[in-house]
């Protein structure tokens, strides 16, 4: 059986009158990518800032490596690493000296200078951390989060600015950590980022978890139907269905060959995403 690292249920949170966590339930493993998704104002921040420790709830239970978020202390702090949503005050220091200056804080922590190469920021590393371009300032806030060497990992947003070839590095960063056994938990809103890296997504709207699956699973994705298009005649033609490799293969005999234009289509994270969140808006506003 795998470690549970994270395990919540039934946590809940209002602001005011606004409920913004509504009775959440989760549980995610050592070494797990665990990815939130969910629209503007769904929850997401407000769970994960109960899960970090910053936040109080106003009901249900948390344990998070193995304490209650709410009541835990320095040592549990120094096992969790934060990338927040807004960038991290830095001291008007050097890159390799805010790096060092961080990696103070911990009992364990990495070698400053390999978590800089780590994110990308060898060439940087004596310059103003003030004077780094906003990808760049991106990659300085995650070395801030890793550098304690944190068993779990908060990262909220990571790649916002990041270009896609710093995007994919930084996916190929945090694989690294989660096969060495670091637990991450990511807020993004690229769904594209979610499919790459997650084990499983959980979609939050509205103060509820919706789904929790793998990306390819989630929603029936994997079960959908599909749809195979070709040219024929000169004009598009497409069927939906259960059985697209027979489909292909009856093509591939009619046209003795190559079919023109032939394509297959399932459902794509984003399309499953977004029917999810518009049920939810619907069937919300059918109650009111
Ligand atoms: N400090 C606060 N005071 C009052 N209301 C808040 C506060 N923080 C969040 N909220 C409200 O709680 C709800 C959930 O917000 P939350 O930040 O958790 O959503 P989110 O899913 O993280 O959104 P986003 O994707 O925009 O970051 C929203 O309606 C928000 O306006």
């Amino acid at each position: 059986m795998s470690e549970t690292v994270i395990e919540a249920e039934g946590l809940k949170k209002k602001y005011g009158d606004t409920e913004a966590v509504a009775g959440i339930d989760l549980s995610i493993a050592r070494g797990e990518i665990f990815s939130f998704l969910g629209p503007n104002g769904a929850g997401k921040s407000t769970t994960v800032e109960i899960l970090e420790g910053f936040r109080n709830r106003d009901g249900g239970s948390a344990r998070v490596l193995g304490e209650d978020p709410g009541r835990a202390g320095r040592e549990w702090r120094s096992r969790v690493g934060i990338v927040w949503q807004q960038e991290t005050m830095v001291p008007k220091l050097a890159v390799r000296d805010v790096v060092r200056h961080f990696a103070g804080y911990y009992p364990l922590p990495h070698d400053p200078d390999a978590v800089i190469e780590l994110v990308g920021l060898g060439h940087k590393a004596e310059d103003l951390a003030e004077s780094l371009s906003g990808g760049q300032r991106r990659r300085l806030d995650v070395a801030l989060g890793i550098v304690g060497q944190p068993e779990l990992l908060f990262l909220d947003e990571p790649t916002t600015g990041f270009d896609p070839r710093a995007r994919r590095e930084f996916w190929g960063l945090i694989r690294d950590l989660a096969a060495r056994g670091t637990t991450i938990v990511l807020t993004t809103h690229y769904l594209e980022e979610a499919e790459e890296l997650a084990d499983r997504v959980c979609v939050i709207a509205r103060g509820r978890v919706r789904a929790v699956d793998t990306p390819a699973a989630l929603g029936g994705r994997a079960s959908a139907q599909a749809t195979v298009g070709w040219l024929e005649d000169g004009e598009r033609r497409e069927v939906l269905t259960d059985e697209p490799t027979r489909v292909v293969s009856e093509l591939a005999g009619r046209f003795t060959g190559e079919v023109p234009e032939l394509s297959v289509h399932r459902p794509t994270l984003e399309e499953i995403y977004l029917g999810m969140v518009k049920d939810t808006d619907e069937a919300e506003e059918a109650a009111a």
